[in-house]
């Protein structure tokens, strides 16, 4: 690459870094969430705070660094699947030192990552849908060098045969870009503050989400109970109403007494304000 180009990469790679940190903690702050680590508390976790959150989105800055400037042009095939992998994987384990071993972002470096790698592969400017599906190709490619073994996304994903982080990713976010990005702008279109306009696009994602993190906690009863919760706060007119408002704490008592956290969807959500930012106009 010629110096000036390097450069454009470097600057670029900087800003995708620091916009996939700032929308974690955008989302790690954004209150009241039901279940889940905001300003007010832990939700149902008793190892997360928001302190750990705010910290663990911090120390993954780099990797989103390296994972954008490695991906700079280049085209989904398998040598950058494992690359991408590979530098996950050391994501991951920052991730982990500065938590001292709670998992905090997993789920969260995995969509982000893959989508801040699709954006630089389509050099910085490409529109939100063009990126998903750029991250799409890449999560769809084997990548050779990932570890084969246990984890609870997969057993959750067998055992009720549903779609987990790595399905969400090969189709493309179907959950960012079909649900929570139109209701993200719908809600502010409608006259929503910015937090209820977000509030209402996590709703719109767990309205129908397979979040593993429920499964595994609270089981098809925690699920149902977090979708129809969902449901009911969008259909009394979202967050920004009072309705709407009474619905999400009803939500958050009912996951609480499940002692379910939707953090696939708070995922997610990270990833709709991400490519809400880098993607182009509202749709
Ligand atoms: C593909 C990987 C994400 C691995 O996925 P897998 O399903 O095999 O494994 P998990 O370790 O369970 O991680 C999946 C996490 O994804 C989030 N998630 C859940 N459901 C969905 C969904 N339907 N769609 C999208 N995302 C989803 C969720 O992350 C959040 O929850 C985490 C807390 O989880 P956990 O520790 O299980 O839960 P707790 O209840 O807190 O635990 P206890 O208190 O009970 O002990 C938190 O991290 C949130 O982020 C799932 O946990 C991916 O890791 C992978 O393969 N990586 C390899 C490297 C790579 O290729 N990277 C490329 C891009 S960088
Ligand atoms: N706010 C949050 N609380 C709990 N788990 C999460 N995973 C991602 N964001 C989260």
């Amino acid at each position: 690459m010629n110096p000036r180009l390097h450069a454009h990469a470097d600057l670029a790679a900087d800003q995708l870094a620091q916009l996939a940190t700032a929308c974690l903690i955008e989302e790690a702050r954004l209150t009241p969430k039901p279940g889940l680590v905001d300003s007010r508390g832990n939700g149902a976790h008793l190892d997360l705070s928001l302190v750990l959150m705010e910290r663990s989105a911090h120390s993954l800055t780099p990797a989103f660094y390296q994972l954008a400037q490695q991906s700079w042009l280049r085209p989904a095939d398998p040598a950058l699947r494992e690359t991408v992998g590979r530098l996950g994987r050391e994501g991951e384990a920052q991730m982990m030192a500065a938590t001292g071993g709670v998992n905090t972002h997993r789920g969260a470096l995995w969509a982000l990552g893959l989508l801040v790698s699709a954006a630089a592969m389509l050099g910085g400017g490409a529109e939100r849908g063009a990126i998903a599906r750029a991250a799409a190709q890449l999560a769809q490619l084997p990548d050779r060098a990932a570890p084969r073994g246990f984890s609870k996304g997969l057993r959750a994903v067998h055992r009720y045969r549903v779609p987990g982080a790595r399905e969400e990713a090969q189709q493309g976010f179907p959950h960012v870009m079909a649900l929570a990005l139109p209701q993200l702008h719908r809600s502010r279109q409608q006259g929503a503050e910015e937090p209820a306009a977000r509030l209402d696009a996590l709703m719109a994602i767990m309205t129908s989400l397979s979040d593993t993190c429920v499964l595994n906690r609270a089981g098809l009863a925690g699920l149902d109970t977090m979708q129809r919760g969902a449901r009911a706060v969008l259909a009394a007119g979202g967050t920004a109403q009072p309705a709407g408002r009474l619905a999400l704490a009803e939500l958050d008592a009912a996951m609480l007494a499940h002692n379910a956290s939707p953090g696939g969807a708070a995922d997610l959500l990270a990833a709709t304000l991400f490519l809400d930012r880098v993607g182009g106009q509202p749709n």
